[in-house]
């Protein structure tokens, strides 16, 4: 006999805005997400109070060919405009599709809410990139409420030809007033000032705040980055694999201006922190693959100005246990 939990759905495919296919991911605990086929992008996670995690600016386009302003845009096979491709590369105007057969992982969880994604190049997409690929992305909701991206990259060429790409996962954090918040875990690492033709610098200072554009790739950071948000009283965690750096931007007031599917406003309430690899492309030969992971989480912080250094808690706990952070308890003394 069914009993109330085999009821419960945990992955439910549907329509979203346009039309366009769309992914749901729930928890029994009420945390959710959302992943468009369009472009594998995840345009909302919610905590299981229902808050919304991430930015997704009210002027988004969901149609084709503009990729969506806002949740997780995957750059790829190339980020930003350093190369010969559109910029941020192709994956996040493409249609994926959903994966029935991905191949395991090694690892087996318990995790029920996911999705597995493809995507295979096109005739079109071999005219301006040659190259034969499969890009798997998996996308989980933890029982907790956690989020998790993995991507796996496979050559697939059978012309003993290797390719190069960048990679990141672009992730707009929904804050509440980017004066009020800071990210922790990038300082005193080397960066590539986008808004100076990519010239390198080293960050100065204690943690990252905000008063103006700001658009930097980070190099070699470690694997947790924290971003504090002051006025909700709530700490992003960001923790990655296989992806050295990490990009912080905000287009601030007059950058904003010019983007035509974000809001003059929006610059205030949005934070990108992507996890990257920019510095050193990635490069694959015939049948080798590429694994890079991103997992979001959350803690309610408590946080006042110098009472508390999260990126050292961060570490302290990580190097305890191997792991990071999951309660509000890891946080707070
Ligand atoms: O408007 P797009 O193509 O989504 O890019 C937004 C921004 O994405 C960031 O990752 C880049 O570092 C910025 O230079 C860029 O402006």
């Amino acid at each position: 006999m069914a009993d109330a939990a085999d009821d419960f759905k945990y992955v439910e495919l549907c329509k979203g805005i346009n039309g366009l296919d769309k992914v749901v991911l729930r928890e029994v605990r009420g945390s959710s997400a959302e992943v468009y086929l369009y472009g594998a992008h995840v345009t909302s996670w919610k905590n299981d109070h229902g808050d919304e995690l991430l930015f997704v600016s009210s002027k988004a386009i969901f149609k084709p060919p503009k990729a969506i302003r806002g949740g997780i845009p995957i750059c790829f096979p190339q980020f930003g405009s350093h190369g010969t491709l559109e910029q941020h590369g192709f994956a996040r105007n493409r249609f994926w599709n959903i994966d029935t057969s991905p191949p395991p992982f090694p690892t087996n969880t318990t995790n029920r809410a996911f999705v597995d994604l493809i995507l295979k190049p096109s005739d079109e997409d071999s005219k301006i990139w040659p190259h034969s690929y499969e890009f798997r992305l998996r996308v989980t909701l933890g029982p907790g409420g956690d989020l998790m991206l993995t991507s796996r990259i496979r050559n697939t060429g059978l012309d003993g030809k290797p390719f190069s790409f960048t990679f990141a996962y672009h992730t707009y954090f929904s804050v509440s007033d980017i004066s009020e918040v800071r990210v922790e875990g990038l300082e005193t690492l080397d960066y590539l000032d986008n808004l100076k033709a990519r010239e390198r610098f080293t960050e100065q200072g204690d943690s990252i705040t905000f008063e103006s554009e700001m658009d930097k790739v980070y190099v070699s950071t470690p694997t947790k980055i924290a971003i504090l948000d002051h006025e909700k009283k709530r700490t992003f965690v960001l923790r990655k694999d296989g992806l050295p750096d990490a990009v912080v931007w905000n287009p601030w007031d007059k950058k904003a201006k010019s983007i035509p599917d974000l809001g003059d406003d929006d610059y205030k309430h949005m934070l990108c922190v992507e996890a990257a690899c920019i510095e050193k492309s990635i490069t694959l030969k015939p049948g080798e693959e590429w694994k890079g992971r991103q997992e979001l989480s959350t803690v309610p912080s408590s946080y006042c100005s110098g009472q508390l250094d999260p990126s050292k808690v961060l570490e302290a706990y990580g190097s305890l246990t191997g792991r990071g952070p999951s309660s509000a308890k890891d946080f707070c003394p």
